[in-house]
This record gives structure tokens, sequence and C-alpha cells, in this order.
């Protein structure tokens, strides 16, 4: 079975305002934080109009991963970026917003994250701070709520108002949950083996996630953990394995649970326990049934592997207009072993939810697939 692709070419559609509102509030965003001069700010600017109004054009620097992104761009180059799958386009906008900002030429901005300020602020936030906090309220848990708890956080970890209801019982962050539950996700872990996070975000979800990370490792459900990271900043937030240093020092300077987790993960790491890994397909324009066949066989010998995020959903279903009730386990058989996905709703593509559930939020009127309001915690054998 197969979809119409999701595109961004109706004026109004979401993929459409994500280029048309969305990249040039980005822009503007990333020149208030940063003293980019005139070369930097046209070459930004020159991004907007092509990617709004213009056809796609090749790259124009001599980065590590330019003959890479010359094949997956080949088909398209001259094509009109309004012709383009909205996945694919979005991920090339920011490979090139990164090379527009000067992240891969000679000169200041050589590897200097564009997003980092954003990063950095949302780390430093009093409600993350409060949040990590909550961690302490932890120990109080039953286990089998402390377990409920720690996997609602990863899934809520990038709404920074919703993550870590950690001592209340998770009430709230159960109930934006229109798919699946902490149950489901824990029955995935029979028996102890390497289990794979492919992270999303940085800052406050990625926190979240390396709690997660501890609390498979400390009960034995993993006897490794491999955290996939993106090679490059990407997406704005999304983590690199510099972003994995910067949580974990922030993590290991807190009082209470949250700096024993950060040691722990720590000693993890020196120890070989977790693993960071940063494949160039991760910053790829396809989906993940596309993966190269070294990647693919990371993750058939994992015991399971976690996928968290809008984008991976995105990619890991395919991002196409399916019906929201296509079994999530049909949409993932091209995955080469178990897996889960912990997922924020905030693009239109969703699968695996039952009629009833499908029916009700359409019928709410509400933006319920792009406003961030729902979750979601799928699983499946895959193949
Ligand atoms: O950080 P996440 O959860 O992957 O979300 C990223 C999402 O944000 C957007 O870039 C814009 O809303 C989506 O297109 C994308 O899937």
């Amino acid at each position: 079975m197969d979809a119409p692709l999701i595109t961004i070419e109706e004026p109004g559609s979401f993929g459409w305002r994500v280029f048309h509102e969305r990249h040039p509030a980005m822009v503007e965003q990333l020149c208030a934080a940063h003293p980019f001069g005139p070369d930097v700010r046209e070459r930004l600017d020159a991004l907007l109009r092509e990617t709004t109004a213009g056809v796609v054009e090749p790259l124009d620097d001599d980065a590590p991963d330019h003959d890479r992104w010359e094949a997956w761009t080949a088909e398209r180059i001259g094509r009109p970026w309004a012709e383009s799958s909205f996945l694919w386009a979005e991920s090339y906008f920011f490979r090139k917003l990164l090379a527009a900002t000067g992240y891969f030429a000679r000169g200041p901005w050589r590897g200097v994250d564009p997003f980092a300020p954003m990063k950095r602020a949302e780390l430093a936030n009093p409600s993350t701070a409060e949040t990590l906090g909550a961690l302490d309220g932890l120990a109080g848990l039953s286990p089998a709520d402390r377990d409920a708890a720690v996997v609602l956080a990863a899934v809520w970890g990038n709404r920074a108002d919703l993550a870590f209801q950690l001592s209340a019982g998770a009430d709230v962050a159960r109930a934006g949950l229109i798919a699946g539950s902490g149950e489901e996700f824990w029955s995935l872990f029979e028996s102890s083996g390497q289990v794979h996070l492919v992270a999303d975000n940085a800052a406050g979800e990625l926190a979240a996630d390396l709690v997660l990370v501890d609390r498979l490792l400390a009960t034995g459900r993993a006897d490794q953990v491999v955290l996939h990271v993106k090679p490059d900043p990407y997406y704005v937030s999304d983590a690199t394995p510099n972003d994995v240093l910067e949580v974990l020092g922030h993590l290991v300077g807190l009082p209470g649970e949250a700096g024993e987790v950060g040691r722990r993960v720590r000693d993890a790491l020196r120890s070989g326990e977790i693993e960071v890994r940063a494949h160039p397909f991760f910053c790829a324009p396809m989906d993940f049934s596309a993966m190269p066949e070294d990647l693919r066989g990371q993750f058939s010998s994992a015991a399971v592997t976690i996928f968290k995020g809008d984008l991976n959903y995105r990619r890991l279903v395919g991002d196409r207009h399916w019906p929201a009730t296509l079994a999530f386990d049909d949409a993932v058989s091209h995955f080469p072993g178990p897996l889960a996905a912990l997922r924020v709703l905030k693009s239109e593509v969703v699968v695996g939810l039952d009629r009833g559930t499908a029916s009700a939020l359409d019928a709410s009127g509400e933006p319920w697939r792009t406003e961030g309001s729902r979750a979601l915690i799928q699983t499946g054998p895959g193949s």
C-alpha cells in the first residue's frame, strides 16, 4: 500500500507554512543571536528566496558530506522547490542553512553550531531546572510508577511545560497520549540486551532521554545502550555529539537525583555501557526504509530500538498522507527488529490510531496533528 507524499506546494498547508512562515522567522532569530556579517545574511536571504520561490540549486561548498548530498539531491536539481516532498525539502533546507552560515567553510563560523544559543537557553531555562529537580520525586515512587514516569518524561521531553510530570502520577502526560502506554513500552524489554535510542532534540529532551537510558541500564533491561545523534546541527535543536557532552556536563553539576543520573551516565560512557554514534544517514533527506546496509546491520542486532520525536517518526513510517488507522506494524515492516516510537505530534503524518480515536480527534476541529498537544507510544516487532 502507498499513499501520496506530504508536500510543501499547497499554500496554507502545514509544509508550506514551515517554509513561508517558520523558516523566515528562524532566520531572523539566528541573525539576532549571532553577529553575522552582510555575506552570511545575504546567503540566508538568498536561501529563503530559493526555497520559497525558486528552483533547487546544487550545493556550492566542498564540505566532507558534499558527495553524499550530491547523490541525495541529483534528481531534484533545477526543479521547483514547491514540487518537493516536505521531508526531502526540509532536510535539504537545513543542510543549505548550515552552509550559508559558514559552518563548513574556512572562517570564523566554521564548526559553529548556529542553533547553540537556543539549545543553551533551553538548558538554562528555570523550567528545565524545575523539571530536572522533580527527578528527586522518583525515589518515592513504586518501580512500576517510576517506569511509567520515566517513559512519559521521555515522550514529552520536547514540551518543556509537560516534561517530567514525574511525581504527580503523570496524569497530564497520560491524558495527551492518543496511542499506547508506558506498560506497552516496557513490555518490549523481555530480556537484557543492546538497546538503541535514536535521539531527537538536545537540552531538556536529551536530559529526559538520558534519564530513560539510565533506567534501562539500572533495571538490567539493557546491558548496553547505543545513543544515535545527528553528525551535524539539524532541524534547529537536534542533538549532536557535542550536545550530549553539554547536557551531561549540566546534569553532573546539578544537586540531587539529576546529578546522580549525570554521574552514572558519565561512568557508563567511560565503561562503554553507553556508546554515542552519529551516522551520516541521520541527516539524510530520506525515509529510514532507505537506510544503508551498515546502519541496518546495527539495528538488526539490537534487542530494541527506540525512536524519539517527530522527525524520526516521519522517517520511520514514511512522510505520507497515510490513513491514521493504518497498522503501525505495516508502516514499519521495513525495520529489521523490535522498535518503539515515542513522539509528540508536530506534523501531519500519523498511523496506528484506533478508528474511534481518529474520528474523535478529527471531529474536535483542533489542529491535533501539528500543535504539539498530543503524543503517542507505538511499538512493533519490525520484520
Ligand atoms: O523535534 P522534532 O520532534 O523532531 O520535531 C521536528 C518537527 O518540527 C518541524 O520541523 C516543524 O514543525 C517538523 O517539520 C518536524 O518534523
